[in-house]
């Protein structure tokens, strides 16, 4: 099997972010360029890092109206990503009309609840039931949309890959059982718990960019899987 982990290159400086991708490109399977990232590099970024030889996972999270969508989708077309991310509150329309505008090789992927909120802000944001649920409902909507998969948390990836066995599961917000801070993170598992309940790629940032010594981190996390 192939690594699944994908790491989250959020730093602010281009050069920064190919030293340390060159560093660990041995541990992870997959990297990840985010918006930080995109706003500050462009499509110039993505060629660089994509230098390095890993698949690129364009996490963009795409939300707006469905024709806004589809050319955003079609203006990184050029790049060849592995992965892109939709928001699936972005409803049905823009799900399906994403996913045609895609390259035929990339998995368009639908970010359900973000893996920083729990249930009481969704709550405040007129939203009834759980993280669990609302989870759930969205990741129907993407598989019926004909999306490749979702982004859910370790907490609901379980479930989810019960309704839909041949999903394609990006699993961010995991932090290893050492005690690393979880941040801004509110639905957090281990990597090994994400993996065995089913998450295809596993997303992991600070945990290895911030470490003292992010080759060990890395090594560590893939000994875990
Ligand atoms: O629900 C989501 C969707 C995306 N992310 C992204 O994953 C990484 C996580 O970084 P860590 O440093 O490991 O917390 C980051 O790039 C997020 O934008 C997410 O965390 N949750």
């Amino acid at each position: 099997m192939s690594n699944p982990i994908y790491l989250a290159l959020d730093l602010p400086r281009l050069d920064a972010a190919t030293a340390l991708a060159q560093k660990v490109k041995g541990h992870v399977g997959g990297l990840k360029l985010g918006l930080e990232f995109f706003c500050a590099h462009g499509h110039h970024g993505v060629h660089e890092i994509a230098k390095i030889g890993l698949p690129i996972f364009l996490d963009l999270k795409l939300h707006d109206i469905p024709n806004t969508v589809a050319a955003a989708m079609q203006a990184i077309h050029v790049l060849e990503p592995a992965i892109v991310t939709v928001h699936a509150a972005g409803g049905r329309a823009m799900l399906e009309d994403a996913k045609a505008a895609a390259g035929e090789h990339t998995k368009v992927v639908a970010v359900t609840v973000l893996t920083s909120l729990d249930d009481a802000d969704l709550a405040r944001q007129g939203i009834a039931g759980t993280a669990h649920d609302q989870a759930l409902r969205l990741a129907e909507l993407a598989q019926e949309a004909g999306l490749d998969g979702i982004v859910c948390s370790g907490h609901e990836v379980g479930a989810v890959h019960r309704q839909w066995k041949n999903g394609y599961f990006v699993v961010p917000g995991l932090r290893p059982a050492d005690g690393a801070s979880a941040a801004d993170q509110k639905r957090i598992v281990t990597p090994r718990a994400a993996r065995d309940a089913g998450a295809s790629v596993l997303v992991i940032g600070r945990p290895i960019s911030r470490a003292a010594d992010p080759v060990a981190a890395a090594r560590a996390i893939e000994a875990t899987l």
